[in-house]
């Protein structure tokens, strides 16, 4: 990214206007450069210390070409739903790099696994455990296996995006022995193959501490399954959470530096506890795709109520990021068409929604922001595009993947008619007639 001699911001080497001359705004805008760096970033961290995988948690940002990028890039991928693992196999990524997650897959979900021979499945409860089993002996297939194990760590983030402490809805419980029940349950099935462990602490997370502490507890549970089952397993999955910049204030620490937290770790423990280093896998799903992501609005109604606030509205909003309505997320953002002027003016940015949390960014100086004009906001690639929704009706945006100075389209904008797509009209209220609306013309 950066800002060119008409003042623009630039990213993927094109000016973000012409982008918006193109495509329109909202717009999502991902830079494919980025988006590659940061896999091979993770990638090259971890495989420095020998055997691992990195896999991107496609939650983050799921579509066919994200999905084709990260296999390029010889990643695995976590999915967490069907239409994440659909989407998935749709873009051809091989099945046996696909680990399955959540914490209450559907029996079609799970045999929807199994028929395309998905890597793993990270079983996640004892539910899971059975209806698992059943659906292997009915297909007549053995399924690979990794149990969530929910560590008992707190991390330092918001309260909604942990999830290694105690009381949480993910995973066996390490502390009141759980965890090492769903191992002999696992044992006891014919299908089943408990290939190793899985935990995640959390997402947005800045402390190394947290993961070398994490990394520590499942070795202990490592050589306690050893010693009570005769079972030396072979991978440990330490889960994603690694945290990036929105805005001042954020730390992000380099990938070696989780690399070395988990790594150093492992090795000492694994050495006291004459244990073989297992496989290690993590997989980072915001700081692949949060940093590679940008997204442009246009400025159109403001409203000042003088020594109170001045508010500017955006064309989308809390559609397309709903981050700071839910978790207070806060972000930086610059208008785009004078990115090289001083941000002079205290806004708050208020989204199009008929919802009073419906505010983007609270406080923000930006440029002498006007109706017209295109705000980008930074570090929108992560659980934006992937937690949109149509509330109100507001179609969700185009995506597209810039790179050397092209851009392509890779999620095409909804239109009116995809927002009616999926309604019906019961026989007793049809109309018959064919109504003409005008829409879609441009002024
Ligand atoms: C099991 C699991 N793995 C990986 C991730 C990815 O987390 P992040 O995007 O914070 O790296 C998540 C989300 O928090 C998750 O729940
Ligand atoms: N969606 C959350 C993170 C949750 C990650 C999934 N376990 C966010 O935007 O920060």
């Amino acid at each position: 990214m950066r800002i060119n001699a008409q003042g623009h911001l630039e990213v993927g080497g094109i000016d973000v206007l012409d982008l918006v001359r193109e495509f329109g705004t909202p717009l999502y805008v991902l830079d494919e450069e980025g988006f590659r760096a940061n896999c091979r970033a993770f990638r090259d961290a971890f495989a420095k210390y020998g055997h691992s995988l990195v896999i991107y948690a496609s939650k983050t940002l799921s579509c066919l070409a994200a999905c084709i990028i990260v296999e390029e890039e010889g990643l695995g991928l976590d999915v967490v739903s069907g239409g994440e693992l659909y989407t998935a196999l749709r873009a051809s990524f091989p099945p046996e790099r696909i680990f399955f997650h959540g914490n209450n897959k559907t029996l079609d979900e799970l045999v929807m696994a199994v028929e395309s021979r998905v890597g793993r499945v990270v079983v996640d409860n004892f539910y899971e455990i059975e209806l698992l089993e059943n659906v292997c002996e009915r297909l007549g297939r053995t399924q690979n296996i990794l149990l969530r194990i929910t560590p008992g760590v707190e991390a330092h983030t918001h309260e909604y995006i942990k999830t290694g402490q105690i009381d949480s809805k993910f995973g066996f419980t390490l502390a009141n022995g759980d965890a090492l029940k769903a191992v002999d349950t696992v044992c006891r099935t014919k299908n089943l193959r408990l290939m190793g462990l899985h935990c995640h602490i959390g997402s947005q997370i800045f402390e190394m501490d947290a993961y070398a502490h994490a990394t520590e507890i499942m070795v202990d549970l490592l050589a306690e399954i050893k010693n009570r089952f005769g079972l030396e397993l072979e991978e440990l999955n330490m889960g994603g959470g690694f945290g990036i910049y929105y805005h001042s204030g954020d730390e992000p620490r380099q990938p070696e530096e989780w690399a070395k937290a988990v790594m150093s770790t492992l090795r000492s423990k694994t050495e006291a506890n004459a244990l073989r280093m297992p496989k290690v896998i993590v997989e980072p799903g915001r700081a692949i795709a949060g940093p590679a992501g940008i997204t442009l609005y246009t400025l159109g109604s403001y409203k000042e109520i003088p020594g109170v606030r001045k508010y500017v509205a955006v064309d989308g909003g809390m559609t397309d990021n709903p981050r700071p309505a839910l978790y207070g997320s806060k972000y930086e953002a610059v208008i785009a068409n004078r990115a090289d002027r001083e941000p002079d003016e205290l806004v708050s940015v208020a989204g199009r929604c008929c919802e009073s949390g419906d505010m983007l960014i609270w406080d923000i100086k930006l440029s002498h922001p006007q109706p017209g004009d295109i705000l980008a906001v930074f570090a929108t690639g992560a659980y934006n595009y992937s937690m949109s929704s149509n509330y109100n009706r507001v179609g969700r945006p185009a995506m597209v993947l810039v790179r050397d100075g092209q851009a392509d389209l890779i999620v095409k904008r909804e239109s009116y008619e995809d927002l009616i797509r999926n309604d019906v009209i019961p026989e007793r209220l049809a109309r018959g007639d064919v109504v003409k609306i005008a829409a879609g013309k441009k002024l």
